[in-house]
């Protein structure tokens, strides 16, 4: 039976959710994805920047899960012990990852069971396959995602150029290349013609290629460009939740301009501003209203030690708030 039996209704067609939502924080102060120190600090960073007072606002109740355990860069080998694959041992880390992904995902089908919604706070964006596989567990067709992220993360060990594990999890969860033999990568946790990239404006060359021959929607910043903000995002919504169980959204910060965010590794002009981000989540927290579509949410790669001020960390706690219902009246 599926995992939302405890969170109210069990649809995206049920309607109005009948009980308060519940946001559970679990941080996961991992950043073997990215191969830099820093974002591991990045769950703290946003505790500090108030999400809790964020959540309060929003009407939502917050309970704070604390940190998981995840294994240190400084005494973690990048490469596996056993090489399996040679593909796979580009990926850097990917042993430990998948240790982390095993457990994540259980935390996060367990909250989900219990009736609350799961916010992962990152960490690098590679605990984003903790967070889909464990939202997906319990549904018979997959979740939908909304990946709002400069980058398509969708490389594969043998596509990455840079070898960085935080540049693969949509690939992961699509079971593409060696993912489809890893034993933790629930390759049915996510649909994915129900995945909706959102400002796109970096990728790899093979990367490219593998998106364009996907079943995903990609709406990169030329649509944003050419459409606006609202219209993309109200079409990914529809895209993302029709027929299936639910969503969960993955917020990397670099989505939005390093102007607003300087605190993230990889930043990419030309991301959308402040305004846009905020109504791009507020319609999220519409739609959710309407019909219980947000399963889990995750806000990933903010990087103290790159930031000015914690404002990285203070945006990710206010548009995670907008996600959960925060409105300006
Ligand atoms: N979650 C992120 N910040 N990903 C950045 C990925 C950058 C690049 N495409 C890579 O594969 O290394
Ligand atoms: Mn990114
Ligand atoms: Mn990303």
């Amino acid at each position: 039976m599926s995992a939302e039996d405890g969170n109210g209704t069990g649809s995206n067609v049920t309607g109005d959710r009948d009980t308060t939502r519940t946001a559970r924080l679990l941080g996961v102060p991992l950043d073997l994805g990215a191969n830099r120190r820093g974002v591991d600090m990045g769950p703290s960073a946003i505790r500090y920047a108030n999400i809790a007072a964020e959540l309060d606002a929003a009407g939502v109740g917050c309970v704070d899960d604390g940190d998981l355990e995840v294994p240190r860069l400084e005494t973690s080998s990048p490469v596996p012990d056993v090489d399996d694959s040679e593909a796979a041992s580009n990926a850097k880390y990917l042993d430990e990852i998948g240790g982390v992904t095993a457990t994540l995902a259980d935390a996060v089908a367990t909250t989900i069971d219990n009736g609350a919604t799961p916010l992962v706070l990152g960490g690098d964006h590679a605990v984003a396959m903790g967070s889909m596989f464990g939202a997906g567990r319990h549904t018979d067709d997959g979740i939908g995602v909304i990946w709002f992220d400069a980058h398509g993360d969708y490389n594969t060990p043998a596509t990455s150029p840079s070898g960085n594990v935080h540049g693969m999890p949509l690939a992961a969860a699509h079971g593409r290349g060696s993912f489809a033999d890893l034993d933790w990568a629930d390759t049915d946790a996510v649909s994915e013609e129900h995945t909706v990239l959102v400002g796109i404006r970096s990728l790899d060359e093979e990367e490219r290629t593998a998106l364009r021959e996907s079943e995903a929607t990609v709406f990169t910043m030329r649509e944003i460009d050419e459409r606006g903000i609202t219209a993309v995002v109200e079409d990914a919504l529809e895209i993302a939740t029709d027929g299936v169980d639910g969503i969960h959204v993955s917020l990397d910060l670099d989505w939005l301009d390093p102007t607003v965010v300087p605190g993230v590794g990889t930043p990419v002009r030309g991301g959308v501003d402040y305004r846009e981000a905020h109504a791009a989540l507020e319609l999220v927290a519409e739609r959710d209203r309407e019909a219980d579509i947000l399963r889990s949410m995750g806000v990933v790669e903010v990087n103290p030690i790159l930031d000015r001020d914690n404002q990285t960390a203070e945006v990710a706690a206010e548009l995670a708030a907008s996600a959960f219902g925060k409105r300006i009246l």
